[in-house]
């Protein structure tokens, strides 16, 4: 899906950040002046017009820059980069005799990278004007009257009021007014959504008709949309893999190619071929390969509602053979719904079940426990607060209401607390609540839940774009579980898992030499999330704590969108890959090659070289555009 970026920001002022005089810099103009400045001297020494003295000047003011960050680079990281390459391949140019090439070639290598430079920051900001931005002001209602309020100055609570048009600036629930709103940029979804009085919004999101008051909940760096753009910014910074072993790389074939050309000179005697040697044997793009691509894809994932903590978790999805799924949230729609109530007992009837077993569900979180407290609701009864509640992980709750003890959970609950179990409640694709008062088994609550729209087509999809396995995992009952199973042709699932026992299903699958992703809601998921080599949250429904543990969040928790994803991944790989061995490796094998046989010399070398610089640039930004199928 191709995403429309966010129409002209009316409300902000501010240059888009792209354009080029925001990128030129006091620091870039000097270096524009001082590059200026010794190609100048280079050509007047070329012409004989400055005696070799003034040359010498120059060569020292281009390259001072360059020893200053080599050196620090060398002292601090323990790293021979780029410049410390440039440095020595000019000294040893002009050293060497062949002043003027030295000079030369040490003017077209800043010149390059200067361009690198102001491409790589170019390319960022374009990124990040992709993704949009958020209003300056927003229109606050208070007393009656509106008024234009800075963004910074607004408070939670504040109503807002954002008109047709209009980009909303703050992320909150509307309490009046109804709109059609583009959700663009932050599910990626364009078809906009219709919002009224209690809906959810987002800052960065845009009204397209209509009219809305909101009621403010998160400002500034807090709302998702900051929250996204802060994970596109941070995305470098979590470095994968690939990345690091460039570097790796880089460092031990630094003194290999020393060594190299100590050889070549002893047997060539030839400083030209020297120079045009070490042009090709630098390694400053191997340091470009990779970040730039993480980036691209990062935003592309973005856009379309996917949010990927770093670059890091693009590489394992993109190596992901098993796909693990929780059952309730993920695979389920999470509307669990009160089907049929059983008394077990005939001192109670279906209502005081009801009330009881809502009374006792009333301050857990767990969609069960919803359900139930929303069937009450509905039938009009009243719930009363419990004395004492207790939430147990995988079980259930117990609670005391009215001085009667009440257990409302699965039949292991009930079990490990001493009641009798009279019947065997299973019943097809429902999951039973088992209902206890004072030890006493009552009844049961049947909960049914329907599967998740596209659930099917998106495992399908998983499937063929080359996961060997499916695996589903659920505290739900077994009878529950393979009804789910079976609509969605799963064949490994295992059901009663207590949340740790799903983070050792996940650490079984690794051993097993399986690169694992889990998908999941995070009600009772987040140690498998953390535990798996890539947690992937619904991010909708989910709640924060699979949020903050997942290392890929779904903003729509549409399904479909981990094949998606996992599509951008394995393309934000190959390009790296392409970035390495071809724009890397062959134009410098040629380049050597061309080198030692004399084919060219330093000044021709420092041109082509420009070549990969630009073909590892082109390769990464394309990511941004390219079609990816599925996504
Ligand atoms: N608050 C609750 N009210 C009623 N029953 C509960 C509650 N919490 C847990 N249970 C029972 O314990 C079982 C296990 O719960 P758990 O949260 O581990 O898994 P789940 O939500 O059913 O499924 P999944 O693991 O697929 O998310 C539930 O199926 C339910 O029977
Ligand atoms: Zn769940």
């Amino acid at each position: 899906m191709q995403v429309q970026a966010p129409t002209a920001d009316k409300s902000s002022s501010s240059p888009p950040a792209s354009s080029l005089s925001v990128l030129m810099t006091r620091d870039r103009w000097f270096e524009v002046g001082r590059i200026v400045l010794t190609g100048l001297i280079a050509l007047l020494y070329w012409r004989e017009m400055v005696p070799l003295e003034v040359l010498w000047f120059a060569v020292a003011v281009g390259l001072y820059p360059l020893v200053k960050t080599g050196v620090t680079a060398l002292i601090h990281e323990r790293k021979v980069g780029t410049e410390i390459f440039v440095t020595i391949a000019t000294l040893v140019a002009v050293l060497g005799g062949e002043t003027v090439a030295g000079a030369v070639l040490m003017v077209i290598i800043l010149i390059a990278e200067f361009i690198a430079d102001l491409n790589t920051d170019r390319a960022r900001a374009s990124i990040k004007s992709l993704i949009g931005s958020v209003p300056q002001v927003a229109l606050v209602r208070a007393n009656g009257s509106e008024r234009s309020v800075a963004i910074a100055e607004v408070n939670i609570g504040d109503m807002v009021l954002v008109r047709a048009g209009e980009k909303i600036p703050v992320d909150g629930h509307v309490r009046g007014g109804n709109a059609s709103v583009n959700q663009a940029p932050i599910t990626g979804e364009s078809v906009p959504q219709d919002k009224t009085a209690g809906d959810l919004v987002f800052a960065g999101t845009i009204v397209e008709s209509g009219a809305l008051d909101i009621q403010t909940d998160k400002i500034g760096v807090d709302t998702t949309f900051s929250r996204i753009i802060a994970l596109v910014e941070n995305a470098e910074s979590q470095q994968a893999p690939v990345q690091k072993l460039a570097d790796k790389v880089a460092s031990w074939l630094i003194p290999v190619v020393f060594v190299f050309l100590i050889v070549v000179y002893l047997v060539t005697r030839d400083v030209r071929t020297i120079v045009t040697l070490m042009i090709f044997m630098s390694p400053a793009e191997l340091g470009l390969a990779t970040p730039l691509v993480m980036i691209a894809a990062i935003a592309r994932a973005a856009r379309n509602g996917i949010l990927i903590k770093g670059g890091l978790y693009l590489e394992s999805l993109a190596k992901v053979d098993t796909v693990v799924f929780d059952k309730t949230g993920t695979l389920t729609a999470n509307k669990p719904e009160v089907v049929r109530i059983q008394s077990h007992n005939a001192a109670f009837s279906e209502a005081q079940l009801l009330r009881l077993a809502a009374a006792a569900d009333r301050r857990s979180a767990h969609p069960l426990a919803k359900a139930v407290v929303a069937h009450a609701e509905r039938t009009q009864i009243v719930v009363p607060e419990p004395e004492k509640y207790e939430q147990l992980q995988g079980r259930g709750v117990i609670a005391t209401i009215e001085s009667q003890v009440v257990l409302v959970g699965n039949s292991a609950l009930l079990r490990e607390s001493g009641v009798a179990l009279t019947i065997a409640a299973e019943s097809g694709g429902q999951t039973p609540v088992h209902v206890a008062v004072d030890g006493q088994f009552v009844g049961v609550i049947f909960i049914a839940d329907t599967l998740r729209p596209g659930a099917r087509e998106a495992l399908a999809s998983l499937k063929q774009s080359g996961i060997k396995r499916i695996v589903m995992l659920t505290g739900d009952n077994a009878a529950t579980a393979k009804a789910v199973s079976d609509e969605l042709g799963i064949d490994d699932v295992r059901a009663d898992l207590m949340p740790e026992d799903k983070v050792t299903a996940i650490a079984e699958l690794q051993k097993q030499g399986h690169h694992v992703a889990m998908v999941g809601d995070g009600i009772n998921d987040a140690p498998a999330l953390a535990r798996a080599d890539v947690g992937i949250a619904m991010g909708g429904g989910g709640t924060q704590a699979a949020l903050e543990a997942a290392d890929i969040v779904l903003m729509t928790d549409d399904l479909s969108k981990i094949a998606g994803a996992r599509a951008i991944a394995r393309r934000a790989y190959r390009t790296v890959q392409e970035n390495l061995f071809v724009g890397v490796g062959v134009v410098h094998v040629l380049g050597i090659t061309a080198a030692l046989m004399g084919w060219i010399g330093p000044i021709e070398a420092a041109v082509i070289h420009l070549g990969p610089d630009v073909l590892v640039f082109v390769n990464s930004v394309k990511l941004l555009r390219v079609r990816i199928p599925g996504v």
